[in-house]
């Protein structure tokens, strides 16, 4: 999908001139192949087309679906674009069960996630495999949505702030500002979700203030290491038990600029819902 400006840009500390709200859909590990056709024809008749000229809409299929996700958003030229939910360090080998950018680059894929909470909690992925993996995206011409977030006893102890900022740092750890504010296919800048692990799968979101204090320091942090140039190029998302009713609260922070949405992207029409007030804006 083309990226344009925001019809409405939003002040922050870092206004990009072209941070398109971008509203993903993370899948997990849910929808068999023929489910996700259902799935993305629905969300096709449910998202309004003038949605999509202010939002990016992306949906995150597990690794055996994109192929019909594919056919089916190219056959039908469906302004939806898809990604994968993770991919692995090395480009070809002996790795088994594993999949490559390059692999992903063939099925046209824009995005894939790196560094999600649940692949480093329950696969043991540390901020150097999430720096590997955002590198190996890149190299394929694939934007990684680099995720970071605290626990709940790190947010309890009032120092999440300082581990954000410093998983952000770790996790990008090799990357270069030209990597960061144009590594992508066609100059695209990366993306960065903060999704705070306390709020994920339960239904407890983040206030527009909380999310909004991390991705200001997120931001703020871009600007220290890679210039304010580069900062306010990059899309930064909230992730976490976002639904319809709590979504423009959220987009309303300034350095805000969308969604990585889980549970909620498996409902057309909830998922078309948050699209819809992303794109209004209200
Ligand atoms: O992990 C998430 C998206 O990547 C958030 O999941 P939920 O929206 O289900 O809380």
């Amino acid at each position: 999908m083309a990226r344009k400006e925001r019809s409405a840009p939003r002040r922050g500390a870092f206004q990009g001139e072209d941070r398109r709200t971008l509203i993903a859909g993370n899948w997990k590990m849910n929808l068999t192949h023929l489910e996700a056709i259902g799935l993305v024809q629905k969300l096709a008749f449910s998202v309004p087309e003038a949605v999509l000229d202010t939002a990016e809409v992306v949906v995150l299929p597990p690794f055996t679906a994109l192929r019909s996700v594919q056919t089916l958003v190219t056959g039908d030229k469906l302004p939806v674009g898809y990604g994968a939910q993770d991919l692995s360090v090395h480009d070809s080998g002996a790795y088994t069960g594993e999949v490559s950018g390059g692999m992903l680059a063939a099925l046209a894929c824009q995005y894939v996630t790196v560094g999600h909470s649940e692949r480093r909690a329950m696969h043991h992925e540390d901020d150097a495999v999430v720096a590997a993996k955002a590198q190996a995206a890149l190299r394929h011409g694939i934007v990684p949505i680099v995720c970071v977030g605290e626990g709940l006893d790190v947010r309890r102890a009032g120092e999440h702030v300082a581990f954000c900022t410093s998983q952000l740092d770790a996790s990008l750890e090799g990357l270069t500002a030209e990597q960061i504010g144009g590594g992508g296919p066609d100059g695209a800048p990366i993306v960065i979700a903060y999704e705070p692990v306390w709020a994920i799968g339960t239904g407890e979101v983040a206030t527009p203030e909380d999310a909004q204090e991390v991705c200001g320091a997120l931001r703020a942090r871009l600007a220290e290491r890679f210039g304010p140039e580069t900062a306010a190029s990059v899309r930064i998302l909230y992730g976490g038990s976002v639904k319809a009713a709590s979504t423009a609260g959220i987009l309303a922070g300034p350095d805000i600029d969308g969604a990585l949405v889980g549970g909620a992207s498996l409902d057309a029409d909830e998922f078309a819902q948050i699209c819809r007030i992303a794109a209004d804006g209200s």
